[in-house]
């Protein structure tokens, strides 16, 4: 099975690095971006193949489409000639519709909409699949286990990738604005930089293996660590008070706004 990426940025090659690490063969990989330069980058730290979109789509059973949400449609012109009847055509980009890439497809393309994450770099990450309209239980399995290369995989319906792109797909970005604000926090309190960080990060890397292998609530995990009249409550009252919690909910409406934001509109 040849897959093609299409777009060798970040998420592009994060796919890349673990489609190989995963045990593909490179030769069934073929690479592409319109960055010459970077296509050639990426694909010779792998030992793949890369070619221009048009090339690589037509040698593709599998063609994955890595590039940001505004060079989508363009992108779809230049290959729309080269899908063949039974290719998959797998998208990651934020805010584009399984509709929008079926319309200017060649009628009767699968297409499955992905919303994945960097920690796929680790093989910790996390994917949220909608079929396509033409997409058979076959496909749903096909890209499953393309995404199962780099962490875990939901199936979900297609309403709820705005939600997802808010949590999941940008999560990881609000995860490491608490870990700069907790380092800066540790250094103000006379901690030598690096022990900060690494107290920060296996904390971090503790919790979230509390929550995964206990199967506890977050709330009984808070309460266990909160002693009355202690040190926790103490911060977890400064946090109350700042509103954290609030802008949480508000910073993650305004990530699925945006997302919705990026769906091109047809009319
Ligand atoms: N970075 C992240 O955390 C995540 C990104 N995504 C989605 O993944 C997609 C890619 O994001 P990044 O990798 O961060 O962007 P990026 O900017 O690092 O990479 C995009 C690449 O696409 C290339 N490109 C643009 N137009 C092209 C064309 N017509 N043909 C071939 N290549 C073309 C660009 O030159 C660039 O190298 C976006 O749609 C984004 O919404 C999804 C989940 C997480
Ligand atoms: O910030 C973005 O638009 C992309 C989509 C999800 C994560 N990064």
């Amino acid at each position: 099975m040849t897959i093609a990426l299409l777009g060798a940025g970040v998420m592009g090659g994060t796919l890349a690095a673990a489609l190989i690490r995963s045990g593909h063969a490179p030769d069934d990989l073929v690479l592409s971006d319109k960055v010459t330069e970077r296509a050639e980058r990426v694909a010779g730290q792998h030992g793949t193949r890369y070619a221009d979109p048009a090339a690589a789509v037509a040698a593709a059973d599998v063609v994955v489409l890595a590039v940001k949400p505004q060079d989508m449609a363009a992108l779809v012109e230049e290959v729309h000639d080269h899908v063949g009847p039974g290719t998959l055509v797998v998208s990651i980009a934020a805010g584009i519709t399984t509709d929008f890439l079926e319309r200017r497809l060649p009628e009767g393309t699968s297409v499955v909409r992905v919303m994945p994450n960097t920690p796929a770099l680790v093989d910790q990450g996390m994917s949220a699949m909608s079929p396509g309209r033409h997409c058979t239980a076959t496909h749903v399995e096909q890209a499953r286990a393309l995404m199962e290369h780099v962490g875990r995989v939901v199936v979900l319906d297609e309403q709820h990738q705005d939600a997802v792109t808010a949590i999941s797909g940008s999560g990881p970005s609000y995860i490491f604005y608490v870990v700069e604000a907790m380092i800066e926090a540790g250094v103000l309190l006379g901690l030598p930089r690096d022990t900060a960080t690494e107290l920060v990060t296996q904390t971090l890397y503790g919790a979230a293996t509390m929550i995964r292998e206990t199967g506890t609530h977050p709330t009984v995990l808070r309460e266990q660590v909160s002693s009355p009249g202690g040190t926790s409550v103490a911060a977890l009252r400064a946090l109350e008070d700042h509103k954290v919690r609030a802008a949480f909910l508000t910073a993650m409406e305004a990530a699925a706004r945006r997302s919705h934001e990026l769906s091109p509109r047809e009319d």
